[in-house]
Protein backbone atom coordinates (compact mmCIF):
# COMPACT_ATOMS: atom_id res chain seq x y z
CA UNK A 1 0.00 0.00 0.00
CA UNK A 2 0.76 3.17 -1.24
CA UNK A 3 3.49 4.80 -2.62
CA UNK A 4 1.41 7.76 -3.65
CA UNK A 5 0.62 8.45 0.21
CA UNK A 6 4.42 9.98 0.33
CA UNK A 7 2.88 12.84 -1.50
CA UNK A 8 0.34 13.62 1.24
CA UNK A 9 -3.97 14.03 1.30
CA UNK A 10 -5.80 16.57 0.43
CA UNK A 11 -5.49 19.47 -0.02
CA UNK A 12 -1.96 18.78 -1.12
CA UNK A 13 -3.01 15.87 -3.57
CA UNK A 14 -5.98 16.85 -5.18
CA UNK A 15 -6.57 13.87 -7.82
CA UNK A 16 -9.13 16.21 -9.64
CA UNK A 17 -6.22 18.30 -10.64
CA UNK A 18 -4.71 15.69 -13.46
CA UNK A 19 -8.97 15.61 -14.54
CA UNK A 20 -9.17 19.09 -15.00
CA UNK A 21 -7.76 19.76 -18.82
CA UNK A 22 -8.20 17.31 -21.75
CA UNK A 23 -4.22 17.26 -22.43
CA UNK A 24 -3.42 16.38 -18.50
CA UNK A 25 -5.93 13.42 -19.16
CA UNK A 26 -4.68 12.50 -22.20
CA UNK A 27 -0.69 12.73 -20.75
CA UNK A 28 -1.85 10.17 -17.63
CA UNK A 29 -3.64 7.72 -20.55
CA UNK A 30 -2.75 4.16 -19.30
CA UNK A 31 -3.96 2.34 -21.78
CA UNK A 32 -4.84 3.07 -25.76
CA UNK A 33 -7.37 1.32 -27.81
CA UNK A 34 -6.33 1.00 -31.75
CA UNK A 35 -7.30 -0.84 -34.01
CA UNK A 36 -4.71 -3.30 -34.00
CA UNK A 37 -6.43 -4.58 -30.99
CA UNK A 38 -9.39 -5.61 -33.07
CA UNK A 39 -10.27 -9.21 -34.35
CA UNK A 40 -13.47 -9.83 -36.18
CA UNK A 41 -15.18 -13.34 -35.84
CA UNK A 42 -17.66 -13.95 -39.20
CA UNK A 43 -19.84 -16.15 -40.17
CA UNK A 44 -19.92 -18.18 -43.42
CA UNK A 45 -22.82 -19.50 -45.13
CA UNK A 46 -22.51 -21.57 -48.73
CA UNK A 47 -23.73 -20.16 -51.74
CA UNK A 48 -23.66 -16.91 -53.80
CA UNK A 49 -25.08 -13.45 -53.13
CA UNK A 50 -26.00 -14.82 -49.77
CA UNK A 51 -27.00 -13.10 -46.34
CA UNK A 52 -28.71 -13.78 -43.15
CA UNK A 53 -29.54 -12.15 -40.07
CA UNK A 54 -29.12 -13.96 -37.13
CA UNK A 55 -31.91 -13.25 -34.65
CA UNK A 56 -29.81 -12.94 -31.72
CA UNK A 57 -27.16 -10.60 -32.85
CA UNK A 58 -28.99 -7.70 -34.41
CA UNK A 59 -26.13 -6.53 -36.78
CA UNK A 60 -24.60 -9.76 -37.32
CA UNK A 61 -24.72 -11.16 -40.76
CA UNK A 62 -23.98 -14.95 -42.10
CA UNK A 63 -22.60 -14.04 -45.67
CA UNK A 64 -21.90 -16.26 -48.33
CA UNK A 65 -18.13 -16.38 -49.44
CA UNK A 66 -18.38 -13.71 -52.35
CA UNK A 67 -19.96 -11.32 -49.95
CA UNK A 68 -17.52 -12.66 -47.35
CA UNK A 69 -14.94 -11.19 -49.29
CA UNK A 70 -15.83 -7.58 -50.09
CA UNK A 71 -16.90 -7.56 -46.80
CA UNK A 72 -13.13 -8.31 -45.63
CA UNK A 73 -12.05 -5.77 -48.04
CA UNK A 74 -13.66 -3.50 -45.94
CA UNK A 75 -11.65 -4.67 -42.86
CA UNK A 76 -8.93 -4.31 -44.36
CA UNK A 77 -9.48 -0.40 -45.18
CA UNK A 78 -10.51 0.32 -41.85
CA UNK A 79 -6.87 -1.43 -40.88
CA UNK A 80 -8.09 -4.31 -38.90
CA UNK A 81 -5.45 -6.87 -38.50
CA UNK A 82 -7.76 -10.12 -38.55
CA UNK A 83 -10.61 -12.22 -39.08
CA UNK A 84 -11.89 -15.37 -37.24
CA UNK A 85 -14.00 -17.21 -39.50
CA UNK A 86 -16.69 -19.35 -38.54
CA UNK A 87 -19.09 -22.03 -41.22
CA UNK A 88 -22.45 -22.44 -41.04
CA UNK A 89 -22.88 -26.27 -42.12
CA UNK A 90 -25.40 -27.35 -43.98
CA UNK A 91 -27.51 -29.85 -41.63
CA UNK A 92 -26.62 -32.31 -44.79
CA UNK A 93 -23.12 -31.80 -44.23
CA UNK A 94 -23.16 -32.97 -40.68
CA UNK A 95 -22.79 -36.89 -39.46
CA UNK A 96 -21.46 -38.69 -36.01
CA UNK A 97 -17.70 -38.22 -37.27
CA UNK A 98 -17.48 -34.85 -38.52
CA UNK A 99 -15.57 -36.01 -41.65
CA UNK A 100 -16.78 -32.24 -43.32
CA UNK A 101 -14.45 -30.99 -40.74
CA UNK A 102 -11.51 -31.85 -42.87
CA UNK A 103 -12.89 -31.95 -46.25
CA UNK A 104 -10.31 -29.56 -48.59
CA UNK A 105 -13.28 -28.43 -50.15
CA UNK A 106 -15.16 -27.72 -47.12
CA UNK A 107 -16.90 -24.33 -46.66
CA UNK A 108 -13.96 -22.80 -44.00
CA UNK A 109 -11.28 -24.13 -46.24
CA UNK A 110 -12.44 -22.59 -49.60
CA UNK A 111 -13.26 -19.38 -47.90
CA UNK A 112 -10.02 -19.13 -46.51
CA UNK A 113 -8.92 -19.45 -49.60
CA UNK A 114 -10.80 -16.98 -51.58
CA UNK A 115 -9.94 -14.47 -49.00
CA UNK A 116 -6.35 -14.89 -48.68
CA UNK A 117 -6.51 -14.91 -52.46
CA UNK A 118 -8.43 -11.25 -52.48
CA UNK A 119 -6.48 -9.58 -48.98
CA UNK A 120 -3.27 -11.26 -48.77
CA UNK A 121 -2.74 -9.13 -45.87
CA UNK A 122 -5.21 -9.50 -43.76
CA UNK A 123 -4.80 -12.53 -41.36
CA UNK A 124 -6.92 -15.35 -41.35
CA UNK A 125 -7.71 -17.40 -38.23
CA UNK A 126 -10.18 -20.47 -38.60
CA UNK A 127 -11.58 -22.37 -35.09
CA UNK A 128 -10.92 -25.90 -34.79
CA UNK A 129 -13.71 -27.97 -33.10
CA UNK A 130 -16.09 -29.95 -34.25
CA UNK A 131 -19.15 -29.06 -32.98
CA UNK A 132 -20.47 -26.97 -36.48
CA UNK A 133 -19.99 -30.32 -37.98
CA UNK A 134 -21.13 -33.18 -35.47
CA UNK A 135 -25.58 -34.05 -35.75
CA UNK A 136 -25.09 -33.81 -31.89
CA UNK A 137 -23.83 -30.17 -31.70
CA UNK A 138 -20.74 -31.31 -29.23
CA UNK A 139 -17.37 -30.14 -29.78
CA UNK A 140 -16.15 -33.62 -30.20
CA UNK A 141 -16.91 -37.68 -30.95
CA UNK A 142 -18.79 -39.28 -27.87
CA UNK A 143 -18.80 -42.92 -27.02
CA UNK A 144 -21.92 -44.90 -26.27
CA UNK A 145 -23.04 -43.27 -23.61
CA UNK A 146 -22.65 -39.63 -24.98
CA UNK A 147 -19.38 -39.01 -23.49
CA UNK A 148 -16.36 -36.66 -25.52
CA UNK A 149 -14.04 -38.93 -26.22
CA UNK A 150 -10.09 -36.81 -25.99
CA UNK A 151 -8.02 -38.70 -28.09
CA UNK A 152 -9.67 -40.19 -30.75
CA UNK A 153 -11.90 -36.31 -31.53
CA UNK A 154 -7.41 -35.32 -31.23
CA UNK A 155 -7.24 -37.12 -34.36
CA UNK A 156 -9.72 -35.03 -36.19
CA UNK A 157 -8.64 -32.32 -34.91
CA UNK A 158 -5.72 -32.58 -35.93
CA UNK A 159 -6.95 -33.09 -39.85
CA UNK A 160 -8.88 -30.27 -39.61
CA UNK A 161 -6.29 -28.13 -38.40
CA UNK A 162 -4.24 -29.56 -41.48
CA UNK A 163 -6.44 -28.69 -43.91
CA UNK A 164 -7.06 -25.22 -42.81
CA UNK A 165 -3.26 -25.06 -43.66
CA UNK A 166 -3.05 -26.70 -46.50
CA UNK A 167 -5.57 -23.80 -47.25
CA UNK A 168 -3.60 -21.67 -46.40
CA UNK A 169 -5.03 -19.81 -43.15
CA UNK A 170 -2.82 -17.94 -40.88
CA UNK A 171 -3.92 -19.09 -37.41
CA UNK A 172 -5.64 -21.91 -36.28
CA UNK A 173 -7.50 -21.80 -32.98
CA UNK A 174 -8.32 -24.47 -31.64
CA UNK A 175 -11.57 -24.03 -29.30
CA UNK A 176 -12.65 -27.71 -28.49
CA UNK A 177 -10.59 -28.20 -25.18
CA UNK A 178 -9.31 -31.49 -25.70
CA UNK A 179 -6.28 -32.34 -23.43
CA UNK A 180 -3.10 -32.75 -25.48
CA UNK A 181 -4.66 -30.98 -28.71
CA UNK A 182 -2.47 -28.12 -29.08
CA UNK A 183 0.86 -30.70 -28.95
CA UNK A 184 -1.19 -32.45 -31.55
CA UNK A 185 -1.31 -29.94 -33.72
CA UNK A 186 1.40 -28.06 -33.44
CA UNK A 187 2.92 -31.40 -34.72
CA UNK A 188 1.08 -32.20 -37.72
CA UNK A 189 1.54 -28.55 -38.62
CA UNK A 190 5.81 -28.89 -38.30
CA UNK A 191 5.31 -32.46 -40.10
CA UNK A 192 3.32 -30.64 -43.09
CA UNK A 193 5.90 -28.05 -43.93
CA UNK A 194 3.49 -25.65 -41.93
CA UNK A 195 6.63 -23.89 -39.99
CA UNK A 196 4.73 -20.74 -39.39
CA UNK A 197 1.14 -21.34 -39.01
CA UNK A 198 0.16 -19.67 -35.73
CA UNK A 199 -1.77 -21.16 -33.28
CA UNK A 200 -4.26 -19.18 -31.02
CA UNK A 201 -5.27 -21.46 -28.24
CA UNK A 202 -8.80 -21.22 -26.72
CA UNK A 203 -6.95 -21.66 -23.37
CA UNK A 204 -9.13 -20.79 -20.69
CA UNK A 205 -12.15 -21.02 -22.27
CA UNK A 206 -15.33 -21.85 -19.40
CA UNK A 207 -18.95 -23.65 -20.12
CA UNK A 208 -20.76 -20.56 -20.42
CA UNK A 209 -24.17 -19.65 -21.09
CA UNK A 210 -22.95 -16.60 -22.85
CA UNK A 211 -22.29 -18.58 -25.90
CA UNK A 212 -26.18 -18.95 -26.67
CA UNK A 213 -26.50 -16.61 -29.29
CA UNK A 214 -22.99 -18.41 -31.18
CA UNK A 215 -24.63 -21.78 -31.74
CA UNK A 216 -28.02 -20.15 -32.82
CA UNK A 217 -25.73 -18.25 -35.20
CA UNK A 218 -24.10 -21.50 -36.49
CA UNK A 219 -26.90 -23.58 -35.98
CA UNK A 220 -25.80 -25.75 -33.45
CA UNK A 221 -28.38 -24.62 -31.23
CA UNK A 222 -31.24 -27.07 -31.74
CA UNK A 223 -29.00 -30.13 -31.49
CA UNK A 224 -26.41 -30.46 -28.46
CA UNK A 225 -26.37 -33.69 -27.04
CA UNK A 226 -27.16 -33.80 -23.08
CA UNK A 227 -27.17 -29.66 -22.99
CA UNK A 228 -23.97 -28.97 -21.55
CA UNK A 229 -20.31 -28.91 -22.36
CA UNK A 230 -19.33 -29.49 -18.73
CA UNK A 231 -16.94 -32.05 -19.16
CA UNK A 232 -14.50 -30.15 -21.46
CA UNK A 233 -15.27 -26.62 -20.71
CA UNK A 234 -13.80 -24.92 -17.65
CA UNK A 235 -16.07 -24.25 -14.38
CA UNK A 236 -16.77 -20.73 -14.53
CA UNK A 237 -15.82 -20.46 -10.69
CA UNK A 238 -12.32 -21.58 -11.44
CA UNK A 239 -9.78 -19.46 -12.37
CA UNK A 240 -5.80 -21.13 -11.17
CA UNK A 241 -7.01 -24.16 -13.28
CA UNK A 242 -7.41 -21.39 -16.00
CA UNK A 243 -3.20 -20.49 -15.64
CA UNK A 244 -3.00 -24.34 -15.59
CA UNK A 245 -4.77 -24.64 -18.91
CA UNK A 246 -2.66 -21.32 -20.28
CA UNK A 247 0.32 -22.97 -19.10
CA UNK A 248 0.02 -26.08 -21.16
CA UNK A 249 -0.88 -24.97 -23.97
CA UNK A 250 2.07 -22.74 -24.17
CA UNK A 251 4.41 -25.78 -23.06
CA UNK A 252 2.69 -27.78 -26.23
CA UNK A 253 3.17 -25.04 -28.57
CA UNK A 254 0.67 -22.45 -28.79
CA UNK A 255 1.64 -18.67 -30.06
CA UNK A 256 -1.38 -17.08 -28.38
CA UNK A 257 -3.50 -17.98 -25.54
CA UNK A 258 -7.26 -16.73 -24.92
CA UNK A 259 -9.40 -16.20 -22.52
CA UNK A 260 -13.46 -16.53 -23.47
CA UNK A 261 -15.59 -15.17 -22.32
CA UNK A 262 -14.47 -11.90 -21.72
CA UNK A 263 -16.16 -9.06 -20.31
CA UNK A 264 -17.14 -11.49 -16.98
CA UNK A 265 -13.45 -12.78 -17.23
CA UNK A 266 -11.29 -10.41 -17.28
CA UNK A 267 -9.62 -11.16 -13.86
CA UNK A 268 -8.63 -14.36 -15.75
CA UNK A 269 -7.39 -12.15 -18.19
CA UNK A 270 -4.86 -9.64 -15.82
CA UNK A 271 -4.14 -13.41 -14.18
CA UNK A 272 -2.98 -15.16 -17.19
CA UNK A 273 -1.29 -12.28 -18.71
CA UNK A 274 0.55 -11.26 -15.47
CA UNK A 275 1.94 -14.89 -14.33
CA UNK A 276 2.62 -15.84 -18.24
CA UNK A 277 3.56 -13.26 -19.86
CA UNK A 278 2.60 -14.41 -23.01
CA UNK A 279 0.19 -12.64 -26.27
CA UNK A 280 -3.03 -12.91 -24.82
CA UNK A 281 -5.96 -12.47 -26.30
CA UNK A 282 -10.15 -12.55 -24.83
CA UNK A 283 -13.02 -13.10 -26.67
CA UNK A 284 -16.10 -10.83 -26.25
CA UNK A 285 -18.80 -13.29 -27.06
CA UNK A 286 -21.76 -13.71 -28.54
CA UNK A 287 -23.76 -13.12 -25.77
CA UNK A 288 -21.82 -9.78 -24.40
CA UNK A 289 -22.63 -8.89 -28.01
CA UNK A 290 -26.63 -9.33 -27.53
CA UNK A 291 -26.61 -7.80 -24.53
CA UNK A 292 -25.10 -4.60 -25.40
CA UNK A 293 -27.25 -4.75 -28.58
CA UNK A 294 -30.25 -4.99 -26.64
CA UNK A 295 -29.75 -1.93 -24.29
CA UNK A 296 -28.62 -0.31 -27.13
CA UNK A 297 -31.54 -0.70 -29.16
CA UNK A 298 -34.05 0.37 -26.05
CA UNK A 299 -32.08 3.62 -25.87
CA UNK A 300 -31.04 2.32 -22.06
CA UNK A 301 -27.26 2.67 -23.06
CA UNK A 302 -25.06 4.90 -25.10
CA UNK A 303 -23.64 2.71 -28.31
CA UNK A 304 -20.60 4.52 -29.38
CA UNK A 305 -19.42 5.23 -25.56
CA UNK A 306 -20.17 1.88 -24.34
CA UNK A 307 -18.85 -0.47 -27.58
CA UNK A 308 -15.73 1.76 -27.18
CA UNK A 309 -15.55 1.29 -23.25
CA UNK A 310 -16.13 -2.19 -23.17
CA UNK A 311 -13.37 -2.84 -25.14
CA UNK A 312 -10.81 -0.43 -23.59
CA UNK A 313 -12.28 -2.61 -20.63
CA UNK A 314 -10.08 -5.82 -21.72
CA UNK A 315 -6.58 -3.47 -22.71
CA UNK A 316 -6.50 -2.61 -19.49
CA UNK A 317 -7.07 -5.94 -17.83
CA UNK A 318 -3.68 -6.90 -20.07
CA UNK A 319 -5.48 -8.64 -23.24
CA UNK A 320 -3.23 -8.01 -26.23
CA UNK A 321 -5.87 -8.00 -28.88
CA UNK A 322 -9.69 -8.77 -28.29
CA UNK A 323 -12.11 -10.65 -30.55
CA UNK A 324 -15.50 -8.72 -30.92
CA UNK A 325 -18.14 -8.74 -33.07
CA UNK A 326 -18.06 -4.86 -32.49
CA UNK A 327 -15.08 -5.11 -34.09
CA UNK A 328 -15.68 -3.00 -37.50
CA UNK A 329 -17.81 -0.56 -35.61
CA UNK A 330 -15.05 0.28 -33.05
CA UNK A 331 -12.97 0.41 -36.11
CA UNK A 332 -15.09 3.04 -37.70
CA UNK A 333 -15.53 4.81 -34.61
CA UNK A 334 -11.65 4.61 -34.18
CA UNK A 335 -11.37 6.43 -37.05
CA UNK A 336 -13.80 9.14 -36.61
CA UNK A 337 -12.08 10.10 -33.49
N1 LIG B 1 -16.33 -24.57 -30.29
C1 LIG B 1 -17.10 -23.68 -30.97
C2 LIG B 1 -17.10 -22.26 -30.54
N2 LIG B 1 -16.18 -21.37 -30.98
C3 LIG B 1 -16.56 -20.12 -30.50
C4 LIG B 1 -17.70 -20.25 -29.74
C5 LIG B 1 -18.50 -19.17 -29.05
C6 LIG B 1 -18.34 -17.79 -29.60
C7 LIG B 1 -19.38 -16.82 -29.15
O1 LIG B 1 -20.25 -17.10 -28.32
O2 LIG B 1 -19.33 -15.70 -29.68
C8 LIG B 1 -18.05 -21.61 -29.73
C9 LIG B 1 -19.28 -22.11 -29.07
C10 LIG B 1 -19.23 -23.18 -28.07
O3 LIG B 1 -18.18 -23.60 -27.57
O4 LIG B 1 -20.32 -23.69 -27.77
MG1 LIG C 1 -6.31 -27.56 -22.20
Amino acid sequence: MSKSLHRGPYPHTRMRRMRSDDFSRRLMRENILTVNDLIYPMFVLEGQGEKETVASMPGVERLSIDLLVQEAKELVQLGIPAIALFPVTPQSAKSEFAEEAYNPNGLAQRAVKAIKDACPELGVITDVALDPFTVHGQDGILDANGYVLNDRTIETLVKQAASHADAGVDIVAPSDMMDGRIGAVRQALEENGHVNTKIMAYSAKYASAYYGPFRDAVGSAGNIKGGDKFSYQMDPANSDEALHECALDLAEGADMIMVKPGMPYLDVVRRVKDELLAPTYAYQVSGEYAMHVAAFENGWLNREQVILESLISFKRAGADGILSYFAKEAAQLLQKK
